[in-house]
């Protein structure tokens, strides 16, 4: 099978390497041959080391889409347009699709599939959805026999490494993001990280797979950890429960998908709650399986670069021997859009935080607005006064729905004795 490579960044340059490491092992084990028979860098200076390594190479990704002898087509560059141009292109010339740009499956997925459909053409994408970890092809073979219920997921690594650092050795959010970007995890533009946008991207793909539906990531909830503060995550830790960010799928009663990202207090008893660093982890909950967990790796250069390749490994054993026709993807479909439940129709447990200027008679004001709201309390906690005018008070509701609480927050907010926005943190259970 003959590969054109388009990207040689942090997981384009892992899958040269892996290849080189381990082709001849596919051959004389397997009997396939990958062929690495052209790289697309985007300068002259990036092909260079591979043209001396005697790897045949361009700066133009179309010619080497056009090229016939190309059989797939591995995009690894990134970003939203040029990859749906070179994608839907390379279709277009049937050739097949091995990609870890869930951004682009996220917003095109509607166009792409259909397309690799009508040209007989398979879209692999196992690495855009928890790096190293074969969940794509769990969710579309191994879990078949079951329905997902409910799938609560860390899917983005440089958040749950972020959190992690800031939790355990009292890491600055700056400091930890740095070192996210140094080990790879980071998208190019990290917002899309701390945003929950990426987030959003894998799990409007996950929501699809669990579903069956087109659920279309613009508009599924999404917060990302910007707001968390290293006094959420240490208040978090004494209550016994680790904050992170989670991609949420739950069906709905009537066939609607309530699909979300948002940090979470997850209680430390939960199988989420020590998944720590970059390590992902997608727990499921299904009716005839029960709960099962997929965790590893969720991003950075060789993880990632390893689902790449079997990726390509999969599409060499499915092409070579003809024997398995591309899966039908008739659910990444706009006609057959899921009906999304709006957040605001939700319920959670909620941890909030005031900051207010002193205590006097604050307290009776927030706990008043809360029973005009019909909200009940669990617990509240005056923390110490760390600055003189700087009070903070931590309180869990009981579970409550989200536009009751919204109404209540915004009428707390507006007290003259409150000195900042209120911190609200959903908790998972
Ligand atoms: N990093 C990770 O852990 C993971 C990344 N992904 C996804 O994998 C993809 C690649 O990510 P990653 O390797 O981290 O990103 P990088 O930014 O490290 O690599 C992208 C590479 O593509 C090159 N490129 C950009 N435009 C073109 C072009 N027109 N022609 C040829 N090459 C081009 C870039 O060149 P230049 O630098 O000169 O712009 C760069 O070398 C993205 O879709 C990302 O979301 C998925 C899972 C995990
Ligand atoms: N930026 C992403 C990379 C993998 O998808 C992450 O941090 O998880």
């Amino acid at each position: 099978m003959r590969i054109g490579l388009i990207g040689t960044g942090t997981i384009g340059g892992g899958v040269v390497e892996i290849l080189e490491t381990k082709a001849a092992q596919y051959r004389e084990k397997l009997g396939i041959n990958l062929e690495l028979a052209c790289i697309c860098a985007k300068s002259d200076e990036e092909v260079a080391p591979y043209k001396a390594k005697g790897y045949k190479t361009t700066t133009d990704a179309m010619t080497m889409i056009a090229d016939p002898t190309i059989d797939v087509v591995v995009e690894l560059a990134g970003g939203y347009e040029m990859p749906r141009k070179w994608i839907t292109t390379a279709l277009e010339n049937k050739k097949h699709i091995v990609t870890a740009n869930k951004a682009m499956l996220a917003k095109y997925g509607h166009e792409v599939f259909p397309l690799a459909e009508k040209n007989n053409c398979h879209v692999l994408f196992e690495a855009a959805v928890g790096g190293g970890i074969p969940i794509i092809r769990s969710m579309q073979e191994g879990f078949v026999g079951s329905e997902v219920e409910q799938l609560s997921c860390i899917i983005n690594g440089t958040c749950n490494y972020i959190l992690s650092r800031m939790g355990e050795s009292g890491m600055s959010f700056e400091d930890a993001l740095k070192e996210a970007q140094l080990n790879g995890f980071a998208e190019r533009n990290p917002t899309f990280d701390i945003e929950g946008v990426d987030s959003a991207h894998k799990t409007a793909i996950l929501s699809s797979l669990c579903s069956g539906k087109y659920v279309d990531f613009e508009k599924i909830h999404v917060t990302g950890v910007a707001k968390i503060t290293a006094e959420d995550i240490s208040n978090a830790k004494e209550l016994g429960y680790k904050i992170k960010l989670l991609g949420i799928y739950r069906r709905g009663e009537d066939g609607a998908v309530d699909a979300r990202v948002h940090p979470c207090l997850v209680p430390n008893d939960h199988l989420l709650a020590s998944v720590d660093g970059v390590i992902n982890a997608v727990y499921l909950h299904c009716d005839n399986l029960g709960q099962t967990l997929q965790t590893g790796a969720g991003a950075g250069r060789l993880p990632t670069a390893s689902a790449v390749v079997a990726d390509l490994v999969s599409l060499a054993r499915s092409t070579d021997t003809g024997s398995r026709k591309p899966l039908p993807m008739g659910w990444f479909n706009k006609e057959n859009a899921a009906k999304l439940v709006p957040i605001s129709e939700t319920s959670s447990r909620y941890y909030l935080r005031f900051t207010t200027k002193d205590s006097f008679g604050v307290l009776a004001s927030i706990t008043g607005i809360f029973s005009q709201n019909e909200i009940s309390i669990e617990s509240i906690i005056q923390k110490d006064v760390k600055d003189p005018g700087k009070v903070s008070i931590v309180v869990i509701s009981e579970c409550t729905k989200e536009s009751k609480m919204l109404t209540a927050l915004e009428a707390i907010d507006s007290l003259s004795s409150v000195s900042e926005k209120s911190q609200m943190i959903r908790f998972l259970k």
